[in-house]
């Protein structure tokens, strides 16, 4: 093997199989592997000195064709299919080949490209799993290899992870139980990682539990790729569960980011309230998506000029979503300055069994929703719940979807000024309601965003653009400054901090089209502020491990973040003295 088959990209990270030493920036590769492996893949960008030094002369075809035409024939092919989970299908092979190239067309197509590896399609894409299953991408950890998770994280290839995404399949999306199909939602999230923050894909490692599925059709489908049995539940998940978050800790690192990725509502809260003060984590579920929902409810109000005091909050939903929020918007309340009990007489929840309130014909309430019980009469339907509670600001969050009926479209314009309608189920065949029936049924006067991406809507000579109210504006943001800086107990406060970052980035030109959010296309510029501004919130209430503290943030995450250029694989030139000036040995 030649001496420049050593030389990679700075920064990349391989371990070397026979010595099982960390090599940090020189992969060992040759050749065909070079090809093959989608890390180093350049195609053919590769140039003829390269091609020479590195043994893949004639394996390529003998044109040099630069990152930029590569992009411009990504997007000839991209645009060729004509349904989107050919595009997922597509776009997920040129993972598999050209990681760089990926991120580059990603990143600079982000509004296009969202709706394909993201929701909606990665949801469609998800329960089809099977069929779109080609390479391996992430750990599979079942509940058969319980006392061995430490050595399945061996097996991953790479020793620094910063950050892992993992579900158990039990809530993907508004989809329900789609078991270890549900890896296309940790895999999709750690795009955005890199995508929308420029964390580099390397240290990122998507991760599926399978204990099982309670999905009859997945479990009679011949392409299922989980173990085909019933979700095991009780002390042997949380076994497994533990096992799994003391084995990351082992490999990686107290460090190491873990995301909480749609996990059943049993599951999530309580987890999460096991893990939160020991561990490097958090629930996306629960607390990013409680932060875009802030920020959006907070850029709002800059539209209605309705104090966040004098909002009426109703939530369709009592789940991991909406608790999330509505508990985040209590202490956006209280940092305006009221007290927490009025700010909890503010919030009105709905669940599977009607309004939430404190005398329930259909049994009591429990848990987390008990916060938020009311003193009223029990009301079943939605519809009913609205015209007596006059809410200002509408959150779905129940996958049920067109639960927002015409009538209560209707009577959110009729009771408000400027209603505030969020329909933040996923994926888009589980909206409340559509943009264009909201626009409709509120005369356009209707401030709305919703989870998955909706076109903008014409409407009597005017132009409607809703907003994208989904975690995607906050888990890329919080995970780079998490990683960062090494913020290592992720406070409530931290996506509080977070909120009021997004909210702060909302332009007036933002407002003036209805939009609560900044536009979809802006996602990367805007996750990378977020990060300096929760980087800065972290370091003054000393939650960042990192120091010193850096001077300028913007230029330390610079430094940091992931270059989609290619760089030159030949060796450095070595500034040596000329050959007959070296000194000879005597
Ligand atoms: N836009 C975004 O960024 C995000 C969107 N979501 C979306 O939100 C949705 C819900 O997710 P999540 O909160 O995690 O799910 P959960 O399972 O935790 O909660 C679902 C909630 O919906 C309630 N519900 C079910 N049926 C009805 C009904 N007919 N009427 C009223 N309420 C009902 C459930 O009631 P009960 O408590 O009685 O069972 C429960 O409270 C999903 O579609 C998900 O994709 C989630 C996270 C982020
Ligand atoms: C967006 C997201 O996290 C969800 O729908 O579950
Ligand atoms: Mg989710």
């Amino acid at each position: 093997m030649s001496v420049a088959a050593n030389i990679a990209p700075e920064g990349q990270i391989t371990k070397n199989s026979s010595t099982k030493e960390v090599i940090i920036g020189r992969p060992r590769s040759y050749g065909i592997e070079i090809l093959r492996n989608p890390i180093l893949n350049k195609g053919m960008a590769f140039t003829l000195e390269e091609r020479q030094t590195l043994g893949l002369h004639g394996l390529l075809p003998p044109a040099l064709v630069d990152q930029d035409k590569q992009v411009y024939q990504v997007m000839q092919n991209f645009y060729r299919w004509d349904n989107d989970l050919d595009r997922f299908i597509f776009m997920i092979g040129l993972q598999d080949r050209s990681e760089k190239l990926f991120y580059r067309v990603i990143t600079e197509n982000i509004e296009l490209m969202m709706p394909i590896i993201y929701t909606p399609t990665v949801g469609l894409a998800c329960q089809k799993y099977g069929m779109v299953y080609r390479k391996p991408r992430g750990l599979y950890i079942t509940i058969h290899d319980l006392g061995h998770v430490y050595d399945i994280l061996c097996n991953w290839p790479v020793d620094i992870v910063k950050a892992i995404v993992v579900t158990d399949g039990e809530r993907i999306l508004g989809l329900g139980d789609l078991g270890a199909y549900g890896m296309g939602i940790p895999v999709g999230k750690l795009s955005l990682y890199t995508a929308c923050a420029g964390i580099p894909p390397q240290s990122c490692l998507p991760i599926t539990i399978d204990v099982g599925t309670n999905n009859k059709d997945l479990l009679n489908d011949p392409l299922y790729i989980g173990l085909r049995q019933k979700r095991v539940t009780g002390p042997e998940y949380d076994k497994l569960i533990d096992e799994f978050m003391k084995a990351v800790v082992k490999r990686y690192g107290e460090s190491c980011l873990i995301q909480f990725e749609d996990f059943g509502n049993h599951n999530a809260f309580r987890l999460l309230e096991k893990y939160r003060s020991h561990y490097c984590t958090f629930n996306d579920d629960i607390q990013g998506t409680a932060a875009v929902a802030v920020a959006g409810i907070l850029s709002s109000l800059m539209i209605t000029k309705v104090c966040l005091k004098n909002n009426v909050f109703l939530f369709q939903g009592a789940g991991e979503a909406s608790i999330g929020i509505a508990k985040l918007l209590v202490k956006a309340i209280v940092a305006s300055g009221q007290t927490e009990e009025n700010a909890l007489k503010q919030i009105w929840l709905v669940d599977s069994k009607g309004l939430i309130v404190k005398k329930r014909p259909k049994g009591g309430v429990e848990g987390e929703k008990v916060l938020f019980a009311k003193d009223h009469q029990p009301l079943d339907k939605l519809e009913d719940v609205v015209e007596s509670i006059k809410p200002t600001v509408l959150i779905g969050a129940a996958a049920i979807p067109g639960a927002f009926t015409e009538k209560i479209l209707k009577d959110m314009a009729k009771f408000n000024e400027i209603p505030v309608i969020f329909a933040l189920s996923n994926p888009t065949s589980k909206a409340e309601c559509t943009a264009e029936d909201t626009y409709k049924a509120t005369d356009g006067k209707a401030v709305f965003a919703s989870g998955s991406p909706f076109d903008k809507v014409e409407l009597k000579g005017k132009t409607f653009h809703p907003g994208q109210g989904n975690n995607a504006y906050i888990f890329p943001g919080v995970a780079l400054a998490v990683i960062a800086v090494d913020i290592r107990c992720i406070t409530e406060e931290v996506f509080l901090a977070a909120a009021e970052s997004l909210a702060k980035m909302v332009t007036k030109e933002d407002l003036a089209e209805g939009r609560v959010y900044p536009k979809l296309c802006q996602i990367r510029s805007v996750s990378l502020q977020l990060a300096e501004d929760v980087i800065n919130y972290a370091y003054n209430n000393n939650l960042a491990y990192h120091y010193p503290r850096p001077s300028n943030i913007q230029e330390f995450l610079r430094d940091f973040i992931y270059n989609t250029d290619y760089e030159s694989y030949l060796p450095p030139v070595y500034n040596w003295p000329k050959y007959n000036e070296l000194p000879i040995n005597a």
